[in-house]
């Protein structure tokens, strides 16, 4: 089942990208050295994905396809959500422009015996779609139509339509949700958005015009029981996963994710071990233990989160290097460690300043410089290989609740891109200094963030990006995005 496609497939012919240049080499990547020169981006993965949502308005359908799209993205696949409501938004202001009147999009639109409007709906749906096969076709893997899509029929549309498209594949991810408190919630979060449907209206005329809007499709709504269908049933975010006809790498992994999520208020806590004698010599690498100031932050730690935490349970996690379990030693909590924390291998460069590399291998000094993401060390790793290696460490971050990793840079840059959804470009810039705890608290739409610096000096290990040479000035690209999600 774990066969052709996806990650394995994807990590394996990113390492050995570059030594191999068209010839078949099945040559593992450890044993490849020098290859800490530019790295091509590998074509990642054949896999063509169209997910179509299905629920009611308020279940969380947005919220769970921009989570997927964030991890798949992460993944490297190429993910765009395309969210009909936003196209009929950008449809209606391009009708204002030309035509002087806005269409009215309040609960009559949503009506169900309105035959002109669901016609119109209708349309937009198949648009959208459309526009996502497109884009599957040019080149991107998972397509997610984020839609009510909530009767039999619309599906059944969609599944004819896909058929036509040789090696492309439809998943249906249906959001039921019965918990009176999230659907509460979500419906407040629509009306307090600045939505652009209530832009004119009073909170209260929104929620009761939103309000109708459910009821319309309520009245219409078919929970999946197609029998011959591949889909995923998500009950209560966290509660109940229905799996049917889910079949290859990566459908799995979609499913294996949803499966881990859950909706629980909780907070992720980020920090780096105290200040070891490498960071204060100015070597990377390593294994040296905390210097006296380190092991005062390890001292002053225990405090900082039990003020912010209170009673409430947390597990910490630490690499398999001293320096972060040093920096653990009188948390008053339990703790794991996880060798895919340990921090990013420098290989043949580990234990030396970055003078000392720019002497010894002034091109690979360079070539980092130039792409620090896709730079792999010589007989060690590139930011990319942490990527891949830190998977299981997401999945069961998104499974767990409060959690404090004690990491180290390049490990925390990696996680804390990935709650931020950050571009691969800017990940190995990131600050994450020494002596600071940062708290994420994920939302419905990304994370909130506070940091915490603990009053004990440090070195900074930061090595700011250099300034890149003078480019040309080119026009700026205008093009919009108006399907909800980033290019
Ligand atoms: O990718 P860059 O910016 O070099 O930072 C990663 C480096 O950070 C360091 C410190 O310089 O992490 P750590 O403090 O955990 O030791 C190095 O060991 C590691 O190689």
């Amino acid at each position: 089942m774990f066969g052709a496609t996806g990650p394995m497939l994807k990590q394996f012919d990113r390492s050995t990208a570059s030594s191999r240049k068209g010839s078949q080499s099945n040559t593992p990547p450890v044993s490849v050295i020098g290859i800490g020169n530019k790295v091509a981006k590998p074509d990642y993965s054949e896999a063509k994905i169209v997910l179509a949502m299905v629920g009611l308005p308020a279940r969380g359908k947005s919220y769970l396809s921009n989570k997927l799209m964030r991890y798949l993205k992460w993944l490297e696949y190429d993910v765009k959500v395309f969210n009909v409501g936003q196209l009929r938004r950008t449809r209606a202001r391009q009708q204002a422009e030309t035509a002087g009147v806005r269409e009215n999009h309040n609960a009559e639109f949503f009506s169900h015996n309105n035959e002109e409007a669901t016609r119109r709906r209708d349309q937009l749906a198949e648009d959208s779609l459309e526009m996502l096969i497109q884009w599957l076709k040019h080149g991107g893997n998972v397509g997610i139509h984020d839609a009510t899509n909530s009767t039999q029929s619309r599906r059944a549309k969609i599944e004819a339509r896909v058929a036509k498209e040789k090696g492309m594949a439809v998943i249906f991810l249906e959001s039921v949700c019965n918990d009176p408190a999230v659907i509460a919630a979500n419906i407040a979060l629509k009306v307090r958005s600045g939505d652009p449907d209530y832009k004119d209206m009073s909170r209260e005329e929104a929620k009761e015009d939103f309000l109708r809007r459910i009821k319309a499709y309520e009245s219409v709504y078919e929970t999946i029981t197609e029998p011959h269908l591949s889909y995923l049933r998500i009950t209560d975010v966290g509660n109940q996963v229905t799996v049917s006809h889910i079949h290859g790498y990566l459908q799995s992994r979609i499913a294996f994710y949803l499966m881990n999520l859950h909706l629980k208020p909780r907070s992720i806590f980020f920090s780096r071990h105290g200040e070891s004698q490498y960071n204060v010599e100015g070597k990377i690498g390593g294994d040296a233990p905390l210097s006296a100031r380190g092991l005062q932050y390890s001292n002053a730690l225990p405090a900082l989160i039990t003020d912010n935490i209170g009673d409430a349970p947390l597990t910490v996690w630490t690499s398999t290097l001293q320096r972060t379990i040093q920096t653990a030693q009188h948390l008053p909590y339990t703790k794991l460690t996880w060798k895919s924390l340990d921090e990013l291998d420098a290989g043949v460069c580990d234990g030396m300043t970055y003078e000392e590399i720019e002497q010894a291998y002034p091109e690979d000094f360079a070539n980092r410089d130039e792409d620090k993401f896709n730079y792999r060390y010589r007989g060690g790793e590139s930011y990319r290989d942490v990527v891949v290696r830190l998977e299981p460490v997401i999945m069961e971050l998104e499974r767990q609740e409060n959690i404090l990793i004690i990491g180290h840079q390049a490990i925390l840059r990696c996680l804390y891109a990935y709650f931020h959804n950050l571009p691969q470009a800017d990940l190995p810039y990131i600050k994450i200094p020494l002596h600071t705890v940062i708290k994420l608290t994920p939302k419905a739409y990304g994370c909130d963030e506070e940091r915490y610096t603990l009053p004990i000096s440090a070195v900074d290990t930061h090595r700011p990006k250099p300034a890149a040479p003078a480019q040309p000035v080119v026009a700026p690209n205008t093009e919009r995005d108006y399907y909800g999600s980033e290019k």
